[in-house]
């Protein structure tokens, strides 16, 4: 047996998520119980309270149809900040583009109805994710249905501004016919500069190959085999910068690209180069981009994305001669837009019915196969820590935590994040009145102060189940139940899962086994005959139904610790019935 232990790992919740509408359940579970998704939904339906999803910004049809089935749908579109606050308090969900800003006032406003964010698009830069995260709402995107329509419009804008076509057809509109003037440049054989190597940065790499120009990329985290493939080469920014006649851009809006594109950067180009933008306002320095266009730096730019969207009319950058323009189209095409309309919708009725969400932003991903077999385990780590937090005296000075897994599999073979995730649930929605989820833990957990860390114990055996035991232990604290309390200091409950369910199986040094369902009693004393009796006509006095009783004791004739499990909770005066026996040295009672 061997101990590997990650000393001071603050948790750090990088978890799955699948969210389970919890508006008008009864129940508070959070994680995705991928057996069962359709009983939340009977649930929902049977209790006549359907989830709401707001729709602030038109999407495609099938995407609307598909919300129907399941949620009452609001389209309501152009809505101000303010009437969207207003609204947002009565949706479980939202659903957005690019224009609408999913700002902190609207998570704020949701006062903790908002469930879900689903940006019909890929860009989240219009979804304040870090409010979201620590509003427990999860953001979901569709980030694969507009690639080739955004691929598209970059190629469409890359011929456009070599043949001068806005220009020269407003020309022609003009009623004039000035051949001479709008003389092109020829793509093939030229280099353009692919920045961002992503979905759409390597479609449009591919498009520009086959119209005969030399392809280079920059993207600092593309993988250069994926480049070679398509016969693009990789190359630094400043190589980049310093050789494309075209460069073409299609990295994310984040702080790093921010106004990646200004006077310093326009200082290194070639001279004459012409700049695509289809991926977002921000990455460029408008104010650069005029200098460097006046000054002939920058021959052309093609611009389908702005700082400010729509850009106020007397932008001058949108009213240059070699400017072309167009108002954030690069995702509008009708079949893109079904796409993207039926993949967040999905994605969104996924979310809600506490699924597993393929394309959630703000929890990395756990495979479902891996949380199918994790499951008893997740019950069992939130009810280990709603019981150790009740176990502590005066009930909210929980700080150090440690969590022990005894497992046959290495640790690369057992994912722990859910579980630990579920320990910080457990432990702090007792004592709070925060609802913890999977996307929040991490940051509730930091802001209270809580310290988790988390013990490998790698046991001999075939590594069939994926865990035996999982040990809580709670230090720095008093116990109201002292035989809580284990040889090492600290408040210690043991489980393990039996037949699919959890069960508590130590507590402190006391080896006990009850399920952990209803509510349990624990209780004290020195070991004789008859208590066990005396305990139990107290319970059937009341009409509560035992589930389960065991008793742990250190030798005969010594203490043990009776456990009970009880399916209803017994009045105040049952309890201090119990209390009063003459052998019973201490009990308490604890809800799961
Ligand atoms: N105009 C439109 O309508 C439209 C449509 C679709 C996508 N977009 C935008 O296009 C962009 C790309 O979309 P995608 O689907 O290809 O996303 P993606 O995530 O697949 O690709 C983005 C790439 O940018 C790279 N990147 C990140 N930081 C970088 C940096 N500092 N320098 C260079 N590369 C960097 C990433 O490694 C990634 O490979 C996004 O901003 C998206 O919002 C716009
Ligand atoms: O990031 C995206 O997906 C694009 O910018 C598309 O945005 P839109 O949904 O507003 O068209």
């Amino acid at each position: 047996m061997s101990v590997i232990s990650s000393s001071n790992l603050t948790i750090s919740l990088n978890t799955t998520i699948s969210l389970s509408w919890r508006s008008s359940l009864p129940s508070r579970a959070i994680f995705p119980r991928p057996k069962k998704p359709k009983t939340l939904v009977v649930l929902a339906t049977a209790l006549g309270a359907k989830p709401t999803v707001l729709v602030a910004e038109k999407i495609g049809d099938a995407g609307i149809q598909l919300l129907k089935t399941f949620a009452n749908v609001d389209c309501s579109y152009n809505l101000s900040p303010e009437e969207l606050c207003t609204k947002i308090s009565l949706c479980d969900a939202l659903i957005v583009r690019s224009g609408t800003k999913v700002t902190r006032e609207v998570f704020e406003s949701a006062m903790g109805r908002l469930k879900v964010v689903g940006r019909a698009g890929v860009g989240i830069d219009n979804v304040d994710i870090s409010a979201a995260t620590e509003h427990g709402c999860l953001v979901v995107n569709a980030p694969t249905a507009n690639t080739i329509a955004a691929a598209e419009h970059g190629i469409a804008l890359l011929t456009a501004v070599s043949r001068n076509v806005a220009q020269a057809d407003a020309s022609v509109k003009a009623g004039k016919w000035e051949r001479n003037k709008y003389v092109g440049v020829s793509l093939v054989g030229k280099t353009l500069a692919v920045m961002g190597f992503g979905k759409v940065g390597s479609e449009v790499a591919r498009r520009a190959k086959g119209l005969g120009m030399q392809v280079i990329a920059h993207d600092p985290y593309a993988p250069a085999d994926r480049a070679r493939a398509i016969g693009v080469e990789l190359v630094s920014f400043g190589e980049a910068l310093t050789t494309a006649d075209f460069i073409s851009l299609h990295m994310p809006l984040t702080p790093a690209t921010s106004k990646m594109f200004n006077d310093e950067t326009f200082s290194r180009v070639k001279k004459g180069v012409r700049i695509i933008n289809v991926a977002r306002g921000g990455v460029i320095d408008e104010e650069a981009l005029l200098r460097a266009l006046d000054s002939g730096v920058v021959a052309q730019a093609a611009l389908d994305v702005f700082t400010e969207e729509p850009p106020p009319q007397e932008n001058k950058l949108v009213r240059h001669e070699n400017v072309t323009v167009t108002p954030h189209l690069g995702a509008s095409t009708t079949e893109a837009q079904e796409g993207v309309a039926l993949e967040i919708a999905e994605a969104v009725v996924g979310a809600l019915r506490g699924e597993l969400a393929a394309t959630a932003v703000n929890a990395p991903m756990v495979p479902a196969e891996v949380l199918l077999e994790l499951s008893p385990y997740v019950a069992l780590t939130e009810k280990l820590g709603r019981l150790a937090v009740q176990l502590v005296a005066g009930g909210s000075g929980v700080k150090f935590v440690k969590v022990t897994y005894a497992s046959t599999r290495g640790p690369d073979d057992l994912d722990t994040r859910l579980l630990r995730a579920m320990v910080t649930k457990g432990l702090i929605e007792p004592v709070s009145s925060v609802f913890v989820n999977l996307v929040n833990a991490d940051f509730i957990a930091k802001q209270r102060g809580l310290r988790l860390t988390e013990e490998r114990i790698v046991l001999d055996g075939s590594p069939e189940k994926p865990l035996e035991f999982i040990q809580v232990r709670i230090a720095n604290v008093e116990s109201k139940f002292v035989s809580a309390i284990s040889n090492s200091g600290e408040i210690t409950v043991e489980g393990r899962v039996k037949d699919g369910k959890p069960h508590l199986t130590k507590v402190g040094s006391f080896g006990v086994d009850v399920s952990l369902e209803g509510s349990i009693v624990l209780c004290r004393q020195s070991d004789q005959p008859g208590i066990i009796g005396k305990v139990g006509n107290i319970i059937s006095e009341e009409n509560v139904n035992v589930n389960f009783m065991s008793v742990g004791r250190i030798a005969p004739g010594k203490q043990a610790v009776m456990t009970i499990g009880l399916d209803e909770e017994p009045s105040r005066d049952a309890l201090k019935k119990i209390g009063e026996i003459t052998a019973v040295e201490e009990f308490v009672f604890l809800k799961l």
